[in-house]
């Protein structure tokens, strides 16, 4: 099998309400599409957001990058596609985005070519997922009725935005927590938004409250590893790590000097599949629990991340929620909704059949 034409489109798609986080605000979903076809006749979809508060990579970057990508592997066979794989993160070097999304597409073909969906491809499992959702930081009126919604749609596990105001956030928590009742379970995630002593404040007052809340993701600055470590050291809730860890070098250093005691993989951070699944093996052979996580993507990444984590147990949450926040689904085919409840295609590769409102900005062909 051989890649003859390379594509590259836009797609955006409107959420219901914004998404707001200690990092940015959106009202839109912003995702760059790779689309390879072959000279088999297969065609195979990648996706990356552009998330430039957090990866560093815009629209534009990762066209750049996909562009690079294309002109590489532009006429490549797919006969040996460890080879692709490993190549494509040799290629250039940052540019995550872009490598995810040729990286998805990458196994997309592959799985295809071998008549599987991708799930089976990578592991096998039930082609299902439960997923949380997430509650954007706002006034505590709204957010406390966003999770009264969110429950009455059957979600079981909140990811509470925080990180603007540590004051108002153990009010958010707090109240968040007196409407869903304790069998609902929360976990909160400041992006970066606190400093080491309001972070450590905010769990004391949480514990000595007996506020019940299964982790912390993210409470000091990414680069920050001294203070990620002070709190973890001095906390009595999980602390996870997710812009800390992009690639399986940070996830070496986390783990190899206890500096939070999990970590939030994402395809968008490690640049795609293949630096997932070493990020993964290497925590779970260290006994580091893991979360599947994402941007704010589209359903093709969803599908994607979905069907790396379906077979794998040591994935203590997984937030893949964006497909809760869109407006409409452009994506025909891939994952489906139900409840809380993400269900994986069982057609070949991510099981896309098509997708609508491409805004195609680039094609090259053999
Ligand atoms: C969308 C997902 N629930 C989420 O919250 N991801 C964020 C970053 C997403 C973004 O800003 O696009 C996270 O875990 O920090
Ligand atoms: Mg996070």
């Amino acid at each position: 099998m051989q890649i003859t034409e390379i594509s590259i489109a836009k797609l955006q798609i409107p959420l219901i309400r914004p998404f707001i986080t200690a990092l940015r605000r959106t009202e839109h979903v912003e995702d760059i599409v790779v689309i390879l076809k072959t000279d088999t006749g297969h065609i195979a979809y990648g996706s990356a957001a552009s998330t430039p508060v957090i990866t560093g990579d815009s629209q534009e970057s990762i066209i750049g990058g996909l562009q690079l990508l294309a002109n590489k592997f532009l006429g490549a066979s797919l006969d040996n596609y460890e080879n692709i794989l490993r190549e494509i993160n040799i290629s250039l070097v940052n540019n995550n985005s872009a490598k995810a999304a040729f990286d998805i597409a990458i196994h997309d073909l592959v799985a295809k070519g071998m008549g599987i969906p991708l799930y089976k491809f990578l592991g096998g499992g039930k082609p299902e997922v439960k997923i949380l959702t997430t509650i954007s930081v706002k006034d505590v009126s709204e957010m406390v009725a966003d999770a009264r919604l969110f429950i009455s749609q059957g979600f079981e596990t909140l990811k509470i935005k925080v990180g603007l105001n540590p004051d108002e956030d153990i009010i958010r928590i707090k109240s968040i927590r007196d409407a869903v009742g304790d069998s609902i379970n929360i976990v909160t995630d400041a992006n970066q938004g606190w400093d080491a002593k309001s972070a450590l404040n905010i769990i004391e007052q949480l514990v000595s409250g007996k506020v019940n809340i299964a982790m912390v993701e993210q409470p000091v600055k990414a680069w920050d590893y001294a203070n990620l470590k002070y709190v973890r050291d001095n906390s009595k809730l999980p602390i996870y790590a997710d812009e800390s860890v992009f690639g399986i070098r940070d996830a070496l250093k986390i783990i190899s000097e206890n500096i939070a005691d999990g970590i939030n993989i994402k395809l968008m951070k490690s640049a795609g599949i293949y630096a997932a699944r070493g990020i993964y093996d290497l925590a779970t052979s260290h006994n580091i629990p893991c979360m599947a996580g994402c941007m704010l993507e589209s359903p093709i990444g969803l599908a994607a991340m979905a069907s790396f984590i379906v077979s794998r147990a040591n994935i203590h949450f997984v937030d893949l929620d964006p497909i809760t926040m869109i407006k409409t689904n452009p994506v025909i085919g891939g994952v489906i909704l139900n409840g809380a409840t993400l269900s994986l295609s069982e057609s070949p590769g991510l099981g896309i059949e098509h997708i609508d409102g491409l805004q195609t900005v680039a094609t090259r062909a053999l």
